[in-house]
């Protein structure tokens, strides 16, 4: 339980079950390694919250730090990566890494457990050998707040010991228990995006603590010098980059890293649009997964979400070498930026995801 709304409102609808149930909260931020945030986590007030609504509840509850494990599995390898201009996902990793890893581990000491969270996902099960079901991963009946695309990398292993009760709930609904039931988190507002940053517009903020400034210069696709950056990993592919002196808007085309060049251009231009990617670092949620169509000459039909807040897009997937895939999509797409996580669905039903290493785009 996180203190939010929705753990709570997972936790009561349990209490409804024939369940033994205990609650466990995870420290994953210490705060004593900021050195700007005016707020951090907060986490003490999210530890009391969840002491309230167990006190409700009457389920035991206790806290467990895993934030040495949160920062050598999930931040410092962010670090990197944002330190060489790429854009990690640290959400997609705390999944796999903390709260289906470690935190499970901890949790779960004897078979017959399972760890259930106020994801909004569903979990649907194959039965086509009886003694063996499977989960499969789907979409949440509130297509508005799914988080698959959050934890397309938990393997099958994982997903087994995993419930996620609130998954055919749209958030209105849920908060509309919370409040039924009186639970003290039902007026709580939603957390957003990766605590310890806190707010959206102090994410730069927040990185220059741990990442040096590496100035260097922003160019037009002819290589015309048109200003300066201070740091490649300030910038996302796409986003808008304010240009001192010109009156066309620019965007992000692309990061060179090797020269330390911030490669901008008009919202027109073909470089600003992608029609496939290369993908390596998979996390197949089933491990006999692929489908042996990727070794097809026509591919595997599927569909792919390139960011949490997109719609997925029909495209083909083909198997390369070196554990690479190469996805095309059917249309163009636009901010397609190397280390995101490219998720790939069979319809509602999430397959597994990578790393965007590379991409093709129409210049
Ligand atoms: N610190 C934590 N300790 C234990 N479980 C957590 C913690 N943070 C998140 N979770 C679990 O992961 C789920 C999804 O986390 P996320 O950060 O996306 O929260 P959320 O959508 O804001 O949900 P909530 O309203 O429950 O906070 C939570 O519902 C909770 O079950």
């Amino acid at each position: 339980m996180s203190g939010g709304v929705d753990s709570s409102v997972a936790a009561r609808l349990l209490t409804e079950k024939d369940y033994d149930l205990s609650a466990v909260f995870m420290r994953n931020w210490d705060t004593r390694d900021e050195s700007g945030t005016e707020t951090g986590c907060e986490w003490e007030k999210d530890w009391e919250d969840v002491q309230r609504v167990c006190t409700l509840l009457d389920i035991p509850c206790k806290m467990v730090d895993l934030s040495r494990q949160y920062w050598t599995r999930v931040f410092e390898p962010a670090l990197d990566e944002w330190a060489e201009g790429l854009t990690p996902n640290p959400d997609v990793s705390c999944n796999r890494e903390i709260k289906f890893g470690a935190l499970m581990d901890r949790a779960l000491t004897t078979p017959n457990q399972w760890l259930a969270t106020g994801h909004y996902a569903q979990l649907r099960w194959d039965t086509l050998d009886p003694t063996h079901a499977r989960p499969m991963l789907y979409r949440s009946a509130d297509r508005h707040k799914d988080q698959t695309y959050y934890l397309s990398s938990v393997p099958e292993s994982q997903l087994h010991k995993a419930l996620f009760p609130i998954g055919h709930l749209t958030k209105p609904e849920v908060r509309e228990l919370a409040t039924r039931y009186s639970l003290p988190t039902a007026s709580r507002s939603e957390s957003m995006g990766i605590c310890f940053v806190g707010e959206k517009g102090h994410f730069n903020q927040f990185l220059s603590q741990y990442i040096p400034p590496k100035p260097g210069r922003i160019v037009d696709t002819n290589g015309k010098d048109l200003g300066a950056h201070r740091g490649l990993w300030m910038y996302t592919i796409g986003q808008g980059a304010r240009i001192p002196g010109l009156t066309t808007k620019m965007f992000v085309a692309r990061k060179d890293a090797a020269a330390n060049e911030l490669v901008v251009a008009p919202s027109d231009h073909p470089s600003l649009f992608c029609t496939s990617v290369f993908v390596s670092s998979w996390h197949w949620i089933w491990d006999d997964h692929p489908p042996s169509s990727v070794d097809s000459p026509t591919g595997l039909r599927a569909s792919v979400q390139i960011r949490h807040r997109m719609s997925e897009v029909p495209c083909t997937i083909f198997r390369r070498k070196g554990g690479v895939f190469e996805i095309r999509f059917e249309q163009p797409e636009q901010g397609v930026a190397p280390g995101q996580i490219a998720v790939v669905w069979d319809g509602e039903w999430c397959l597994g995801s990578g790393k965007i290493v590379d991409t093709t785009c129409l210049e």
